[in-house]
Formats: structure tokens, sequence, C-alpha cells
């Protein structure tokens, strides 16, 4: 279906194509070098490195202008794992190329907005998003379905159909705030897009923290994140958590290496140090495990 136009044999991978215009801006490989010079003196939690699969930090951009996210990037493009390219903006951006070039530099994977895919399905266009998606150097999709325009067994379908070319990121949840949340439903539907071919999946929580896995005033839905992990592994979830509260509640909750996701890209730092325990909200839990207790006893 969706690689009608392929060759047989010929993966979507091996058209990846970044042309010599956007070669030549791309950055020097010095992405980490900054954390050379990152002290060691202090007893934190261990992160693991990239590629990891805990601890999976996924940011959302909309578009913010290149320099600014190359200059983000370069100061520790170590912390980013996945770079989403929210909802549509890919598609309006004319340097979406340009900055698909700059996270390869530096190591990070990219994918596009869940929205965007959605809409190419309704208007039964995925093969050409697959095709673009390709050609500008992106090697990973959101299979979303917060508009609800498709059947969980169609959202499955398209799963496992990108999944032969793709990374497939699948997202569970609504963006409309009239959808009931109900818990067994977002963890069937989580379990099924992981069966369906999706290496990680994602809880929805949109820019704005208030619907999905939180309420209208972004507290979290406790019932609903006990849902999910009693039914799926930890580390094959994204939790959707663009506000420092939200943030700081799964850290407590599941500890340093829970996979967070549409973190705004110049909250990176300040999510590292909730992460370690250097910042308040979070330096009683953590120290704990590395003894600060007892110096402060
Ligand atoms: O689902 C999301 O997290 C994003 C951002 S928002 O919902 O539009 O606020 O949408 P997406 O289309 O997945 O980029």
């Amino acid at each position: 279906m969706l690689g009608a136009s392929r060759k047989k044999g010929q993966s979507i991978r091996m058209q990846h194509n970044i042309s010599d215009d956007s070669k030549d801006r791309i950055p020097r490989p010095t992405d980490l070098a900054n954390t050379c010079d990152i002290p060691d003196f202090l007893a934190l939690p261990e992160r693991a490195k990239k590629p990891r699969r805990t601890g999976v930090t996924h940011v959302l951009d909309k578009g913010m202008p290149t320099p600014v996210l190359e200059a983000l990037l370069l100061q520790r493009a170590d912390l980013v794992d996945f770079l989403k390219i929210g909802w549509g903006t890919a598609y309006v951006d004319p340097s979406t190329r340009e900055r698909i070039a700059v996270c390869a530099a530096m190591g990070v994977k990219v994918c596009l907005g869940g929205t965007l895919l959605e809409v190419s399905a309704a208007q039964q266009r995925l093969p050409e998003l697959c095709r673009w998606a390709a050609r500008i150097g992106v090697d990973t999709l959101e299979v979303s379905n917060g508009l609800q325009l498709m059947t969980r067994h169609r959202k499955a379908a398209v799963i496992s159909e990108l999944a032969q070319d793709f990374t497939v990121l699948a997202e569970t949840g609504a963006k409309s705030k009239d959808v009931p949340v109900v818990a067994a439903e977002w963890a069937d539907e989580l379990e099924s897009d992981l069966e369906s071919g999706a290496q990680l999946v994602i809880t929805e929580g949109r820019e704005s923290g208030t619907v999905g896995l939180y309420d209208s005033d972004g507290a979290v839905r406790p019932g609903l994140v006990d849902a999910i992990t009693n039914r799926l592994p930890l580390e094959k979830v994204i939790f959707e958590a663009p506000k420092r509260a939200q943030q700081v509640w799964l850290i407590e909750r599941f500890g340093t290496g829970v996979n967070l996701g549409n973190v705004a890209l110049d909250e990176v730092i300040p999510l590292e140090t909730s992460r370690l325990g250097l910042r308040a909200d979070t330096a009683g839990l953590l120290s704990v495990a590395v003894g600060l207790e007892e110096a402060t006893a």
C-alpha cells in the first residue's frame, strides 16, 4: 500500500538523501565536545548514555529558528534522544530539511508530528508523506490518533506498514478534552500498538499538558498511569510531560530513568537537573540514593 512506487527490496531508508546544499550547512560534529567540561565531583544517579532505552528525553520543536536549535543542541545534544517537529509545522517551515540535517549531525533522531500523519492518512496521502519524509532525512514517524479519525484496526495497520521502513512511535490519546479517558482502553491500545510494530509508545498530554494523561488543570491522572505501567514495560513508554510539575511527578514515581516527552527545547537542561536531583523538587528523593541523607543527618 504505502510503498506502491518502491522497487521490490528497496527500502525507503535507502532513499534518504540530504542535498549537497544541506551538507554544507551541517555543523561540524563538535556536538558532544561541551560535555568534556562537565564536572563530576558529585554523587548523582546513574544516567544511561545514548543510544539509551531508559531516561529518554523527547523534545517538541515547533519551528524554532534553526540557528537557535543548533546552538541548543551544540550545548547538550547528548541529552536529547528524539526531536519531534510538532504537528504540521514541518510541512510549512522552509527550513525543515536544514533542521533535520542539524539534528542528524548531532545524533538526534527526528520525528514528524502525529497530526501531520493523521491529516495525510485522512486524505489518502500516506505514501506521499513517507516518500517526502525519507527524502528529507526523517527515519522516525509518529502514528497517533489524536483527531480520532482512524479506527483502532486502521491505526494498527498503519503502524505495521510503516514499521517496515521507519522507526514508529505510536501515540495513544485524543486531543479533545471531550473524549472520555478510559484507562483500560488506553492500556489495550498501547499494548496493541507495540504488538503492531511500534518501537515505543507515547501517552498523549499535548503541548499544553492539559489533556489525556492530565486533567484540565495539568494534574496527573494517577489511575491512568497505574493502568499503563501495570501492563507495559516502563522503558517502552514515553510520557508526554511538558510541565515541570508533571516531569517531577513522574520522576518521583518512576525514577531518573523515566522516558519523558514533549519537553520544550529550552527545558532540556532544567529537566536534566530534575532527573539528577540537582533541583529542589527532586533533591529529597534522589539524594537518598546517593547518600546525601547521611550527609545532612
Ligand atoms: O500530540 C502532541 O503532543 C503534539 C502537540 S499538540 O497536541 O498539537 O499540542 O501534536 P503532534 O501532532 O503529535 O505533534
